[in-house]
């Protein structure tokens, strides 16, 4: 199976603390995850060295199959598609941007437009657009749309650029339950697609767990507690494990829900 992201025998230290200690975990083509943990659990210490913004103490990252140094990292930035909250850090300059341009400007990788735009990728922006179901504010500025819009907006922008994996990172926090059912749909419409692109969904909320989710890690202390097949993870025994709380999950819809005892 072809490899996408695999961390072997990862650590990270900061200040004499292990944050990450002894993370194995590997991702393939065709499969979907979830990674799940607890605020401060290492989350996102974990994904930033798939950018390289943190690099392991020891162990090794590789990303499609490159290892850090060996490789023009900016090319692999480029195949990866970021939905993060630190996109939020740029709103000031998104803000005042046309939602079109700020998909169209996920060719560049960038905040702006500062290469030539064609009539191909206006089409294929259009097109993504209409995908989305956002063709109706399409001229608007994104300081102007609701926080369900926005979303949209940026999972729009990270697909224009045809990445090889997403990185989800709680991209339904904050929005009400009709804004988070109408993104998770717009995001598992197009894992449907052929050509659907592999995600790593992080999240705090056992709902968002849609069916086009095959993996599922749980990271607990900087640790993987467990990690494989959404339905060996998500037991009862594990989740109360992870949580330091007595939960219980029952499926309806394909989905999972949470029930705390
Ligand atoms: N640069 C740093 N220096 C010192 N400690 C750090 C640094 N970065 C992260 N940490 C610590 O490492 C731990 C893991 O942080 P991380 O942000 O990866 O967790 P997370 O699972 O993403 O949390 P959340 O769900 O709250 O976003 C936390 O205890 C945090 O305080």
């Amino acid at each position: 199976m072809e490899e996408i992201l695999h961390y072997e025998n990862v650590t990270f230290k900061r200040n004499g603390r292990e944050i990450l200690k002894g993370i194995d975990w590997r991702i393939n083509k065709g499969e979907n995850w979830v990674l799940l943990g607890l605020n401060g659990s290492g989350k996102s210490t974990l994904l930033g060295m798939i950018p390289a913004y943190i690099f392991p103490t020891s162990g090794e990252v590789r990303v499609f199959r490159h290892k850090f140094g060996n490789y023009s990292w900016k090319k692999i930035k480029n195949r990866v598609g970021f939905v993060s909250s630190t996109l939020n850090n740029f709103s000031s300059t998104l803000n005042g941007e046309k939602l079109e341009d700020i998909v169209i400007s996920g060719k560049f990788s960038s905040i702006g437009i500062y290469d030539e735009v064609t009539d191909e990728d206006r089409e294929k922006a259009d097109k993504i657009i209409e995908d989305f179901r956002i063709s109706y504010i399409k001229n608007n500025r994104f300081g102007t749309l609701s926080q369900g819009e926005q979303r949209r907006t940026l999972l729009a922008r990270a697909f224009m650029n045809e990445p090889d994996l997403l990185i989800l990172d709680e991209p339904c926090s904050g929005l009400d339950v009709t804004s988070r059912e109408y993104f998770l749909k717009v995001l598992e419409e197009n894992s449907k697609n052929d050509n659907a692109i592999p995600f790593i969904y992080v999240t705090h909320q056992i709902e968002e767990i849609m069916p086009s989710v095959t993996h599922v890690a749980l990271l607990h202390d900087g640790k993987i507690l467990a990690k494989g097949l959404k339905k060996d993870i998500l037991t009862d025994k594990l989740l109360s494990q992870m949580f330091g709380l007595d939960v219980k999950i029952v499926w309806e819809n394909e989905r999972p829900w949470l029930i705390v005892r």
